[in-house]
């Protein structure tokens, strides 16, 4: 929860999109310093005959000094030297431009192919010196933005290994105690229904729904042709955590061929590897059953957001394009693409929007990953919440501030000032903001607006990002990504709960209760879940 850090990612995004232009750093004179010169010129050659003599005076005066110096083997301040001196680190000029400058100026030559006569002697041992300078001054510049590069890629590597060391630190319970044990059982069932909802709705690739449409034709009217080949699904799973979706897709209705889980977290890795095992193998089955067919997966340790996911074997071998996102070419487009099915990301995308940089990185690893047609399906905080909690909160204060200003004694010293820190929750979840957010909730530029995030029994104060969901909507399109379907929580079971199969899919998961048909949550439990959304893109 520090100020530094926050407003560290939050220039660091700034400087991403906006490059800063090499001329800047240059003392180049401005166009105000220019006019100034001009206006002096101009002064000596209007003025009267006194005046002139004067400046024949100042001029002489000069030109003495000038040799007078040169003979104690002093070089008299030159015109160019003042130029060519870069600015200080914080953008002004250094302190010999801010005096006055002398209204002897040299004229420059007009172009390069027309170089400046040389007259004295020394002349080229001075303008090596002025190339040493610029050397210099590049090199300083090179220095500085490594520095800033330095700071920003281990502050993020901060914030990573904070959320990487939280995950692997977040007991595995077991499925019996989250069922029964847990303080937050309902929202769990809840947020697992989600999940499998939009896994029964957007896996299913075109062909597999049309056949299965086909089908049910064919059963009224038994001519229909054979039915072609399955294809199984390839499934890339970013932030798979300990594999608590693996038989999610186990029940998907197009089968999976292949599932590949990524996390930085390697000890959630382990143990959705574990859990994978067992799957496979039948452990821990109840009854006798043999152990099902279950689809190849692969788990590995990675950073999703933060690197390029090409160097992963399965990946190279599934396939995955390097030209997506604005640079990519029409050809590329048209005819390249990975070789996934899906791409989803559960809970996990808000780690990506600490900067632009990483937010274009998950990106270009969705979108070269999928194949054309392929889904990016997932769940994350929903912005819209975000932003009218945050206004809310503002107003509550402002108003709070009034009323204490209005107070007949009038408000102590100091005491009008409130807190300007969002926060907001209850007994299950806690959002705080570590500094100050925007009074009307729209979160501009879009990366870098942490938060700390609690979860009673999963999440202790992590560092989260707003992901401002009609700037997000708006990357993806340099990706070929297009929105499908974007809905909050609630209204996906408003939706989806007569359905014939998600709602009796509600009933087994212990969503709703058979009796009521209520949902089985707290009033907290339903504010806790509210806070999310569920998106699906296709790749186009
Ligand atoms: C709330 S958990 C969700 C886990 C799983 N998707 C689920 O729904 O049960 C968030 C996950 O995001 C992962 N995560 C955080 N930063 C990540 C990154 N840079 N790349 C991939 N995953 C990340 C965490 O390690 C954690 O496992």
């Amino acid at each position: 929860m520090d100020n530094n850090n926050e407003n560290g990612a939050r220039d660091g995004a700034a400087r991403h999109s906006t490059p800063r232009s090499p001329a800047r750093t240059n003392a180049t004179p401005s166009a105000t310093d220019s006019g100034r010169h001009r206006s002096m010129e101009g002064d000596g050659a209007a003025d009267g005959p006194s005046q002139l003599s004067n400046a024949a005076i100042k001029r002489r005066r000069l030109q003495e000094r000038h040799q007078a110096l040169r003979k104690r083997g002093r070089t008299p301040p030159s015109v160019f030297s003042r130029r060519n001196r870069s600015r200080s680190p914080n953008g002004a000029p250094p302190r010999e431009d801010r005096r006055s400058r002398s209204p002897i100026q040299p004229r420059r030559s007009p172009s390069p192919e027309a170089p400046r006569q040389r007259k004295r002697p020394g002349g080229g041992a001075r303008q090596g010196l002025a190339d040493r300078e610029t050397l210099r001054r590049r090199q300083e510049e090179r220095e500085r933005a490594e520095q800033e590069e330095a700071m920003r890629t281990s502050q993020q590597r901060g914030v990573a290994d904070v959320v990487r060391q939280h995950y692997n630190a977040v007991p595995e319970r077991g499925r019996e105690w989250r069922k029964t044990e847990s303080k937050i059982k309902g929202l769990r069932s809840f947020n697992n229904w989600v999940k499998s909802t939009l896994i029964q709705k957007f896996s299913p690739d075109e062909n597999f729904v049309a056949r299965f449409e086909d089908t049910k034709d064919w059963a009224n009217d038994s001519q229909g042709p054979p039915p072609a080949p399955e294809h199984k699904l390839l499934v890339l799973d970013l932030g798979c955590g300990k594999g608590g979706d693996l038989g999610k897709w186990q029940l998907a209705p197009q089968p999976v061929d292949l599932y590949v889980g990524l996390d930085p977290a390697n000890v959630s890795i382990e143990q959705a590897r574990g859990r994978y095992d067992q799957m496979r193998s039948g452990r821990g089955q109840r009854g006798r059953r043999p152990p099902p067919a279950i689809f190849h997966a692969e788990f590995y340790p990675k950073d999703c957001f933060g690197e390029w996911l090409g160097d992963i074997d399965i990946i190279q071998q599934v396939g995955i394009d390097a030209n997506v996102g604005p640079g990519g070419s029409i050809m590329a487009s048209r005819y390249g693409g990975g070789g996934f099915d899906i791409v989803t990301s559960m809970f996990a995308i808000h780690y990506a929007f600490e900067t632009e940089e990483k937010t274009r990185q998950m990106l270009s690893n969705v979108a070269g990953c999928l194949k054309k047609g392929g889904r990016f399906l997932g769940v994350c905080p929903n912005s819209d919440v975000i932003s009218s909690q945050v206004s809310a909160f503002h107003k509550k204060r402002k108003e709070r501030e009034a009323a204490k200003a209005a107070e007949p004694d009038g408000p102590e010293d100091g005491e009008v000032e409130e807190d300007d820190r969002a926060q907001w929750g209850n007994d299950i979840y806690r959002v705080q903001f570590p500094g100050a957010t925007p009074e009307d909730g729209v979160f501009r530029p879009p990366f870098g607006w942490k938060y700390s995030y609690f979860m009673k029994e999963a999440v202790e104060e992590v560092p989260e990002y707003v992901v401002p969901w009609e700037a997000f909507r708006a990357l993806t399109e340099d990706y070929n990504l297009e929105l499908q379907y974007r809905k909050p929580f609630l209204d996906i079971w408003e939706d989806e709960k007569n359905h014939p199969e998600l709602g009796p899919l509600g009933d087994r998961m212990g969503v709703r209760d058979r009796v009521t048909g209520a949902l089985n949550m707290t009033p907290e439990e339903k504010e806790a879940v509210s806070f999310y959304h569920a998106y699906c893109f296709y790749k186009v």
